[in-house]
């Protein structure tokens, strides 16, 4: 997929200008505050992208709202992506129709890597649940659905527990359900995810990566772990079992990466996770995604810098941002103050 114009109004500190992309790796170099971040993630979001917090924050300060727009070729046809956001809500289009964000995840859209994604290691298990959840939404519209379906009777039985613990049957049921299913949806994205990513990680290092799923019950067990637990967790108010519980184990060798990985170490398994949800998405759309990389040089050192460079550069479209170029790297779009310029 190929990403051949951008415009864009209000968003944070960009300037209204309508960009024509060309194919193939591009670095895009500016100062810190310039902009960089700011344009990669409206790419992110026009392609159908989700992130964290209120798209409100994204409407440059002072405007009503904010409006993307872009175009990409992609195996099937040329596609028009649009979107406005801000004080009247969301609106997105596809085509010149009015469309959900399900529909554009029809779309292999962008992978967004940032040095943020450091928190995929070294934060808690919620973020790798949400990392393998909103992987999971990209892949199949219907897990939105059951996850949310999951969530909203986690919140009711919660509430039982605490006030009325003789209607728990009905949500001890109906959570057992949604959980299992949500469990096997977990374990087969897994399993693609994780040998992508150990061979993500070995062109990064010699190290071997695994991945493994820690369930707090597994699925065929899911109900009989509730009821095991039941007392306990109602004298806690809470539901201590099941997918909302569980997290992604990344072992580096034999070590725990979420608690003895070196920082760069901890990049380098992010960078990898990112990496096997780029080539999944590559796999199951029969085209590779945009890559987006924020501040490619961030905590790499020289060998996982080529190694990440070399892999976006074979890509048919690459965007990637420093405070410099890398080297070889002969298209630069330059953007100051939130103003760019292609210098191709
Ligand atoms: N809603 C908004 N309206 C206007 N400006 C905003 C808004 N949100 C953020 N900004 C500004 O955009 C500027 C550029 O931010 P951005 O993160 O894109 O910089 P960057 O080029 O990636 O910098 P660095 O190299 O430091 O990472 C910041 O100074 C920020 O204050």
């Amino acid at each position: 997929m190929i990403l051949t114009r951008l415009r864009q109004q209000n968003f944070r500190n960009l300037a209204s200008l309508e960009l024509v992309l060309p194919p193939g790796p591009l670095a895009l170099v500016g100062p810190n505050a310039s902009g960089k971040t700011n344009l990669l993630e409206a790419i992110f979001l026009a392609l159908g992208g989700e992130v964290r917090g209120a798209l409100a924050d994204r409407v440059r300060f002072g405007a009503p709202e904010a409006r993307l727009f872009a175009e990409v070729e992609t195996q099937l046809g040329v596609v028009r992506f649009e979107q406005r956001f801000g004080r009247g809500g969301r609106e997105i289009r596809l085509n010149e129709a009015p469309a959900s964000l399900r529909e554009l995840s029809e779309y292999a859209g962008a992978v967004w890597i940032r040095p943020e994604d450091i928190a995929l290691v070294r934060g808690g298990p919620e973020e790798r649940r949400r990392w393998l959840d909103l992987a999971l939404m990209r892949f199949s519209p219907r897990y939105r659905a059951l996850l949310s379906a999951y969530e909203k009777t986690l919140r009711q039985r919660n509430a039982a527990l605490r006030t009325s613990p003789r209607g728990l049957g009905v949500w001890n049921e109906r959570l057992a359900g949604y959980g299992e299913q949500v469990l096997h949806w977990r374990r087969r994205i897994l399993e693609r995810l994780a040998p992508l990513a150990a061979a993500a990680y070995r062109e990064l290092d010699a190290a071997p990566l695994e991945l493994e799923l820690r369930e707090t019950a597994p699925p065929e067990r899911l109900a009989e772990v509730l009821e095991a637990n039941l007392q306990e967790e109602l004298e806690r108010g809470v539901t201590l079992a099941g997918p909302h519980r569980d997290d992604v184990r990344l072992l580096l060798g034999s070590l725990d990466a979420v608690k003895f990985a070196s920082r760069g170490e901890a990049r380098s398994v992010a960078l990898a996770l990112r990496l096997a949800e780029h080539r999944l998405l590559a796999e199951h759309h029969g085209e590779p995604p945009l890559l987006l990389v924020d501040d490619f040089a961030a905590e790499l050192d020289a060998r996982r810098q080529a190694a990440l460079l070399a892999y976006a550069a074979q890509l048919p479209q690459a965007v990637l941002s420093g405070t410099h170029a890398p080297e070889g790297w002969t298209r630069t779009l330059r953007i100051e103050a939130g103003v760019w310029n292609l210098e191709a």
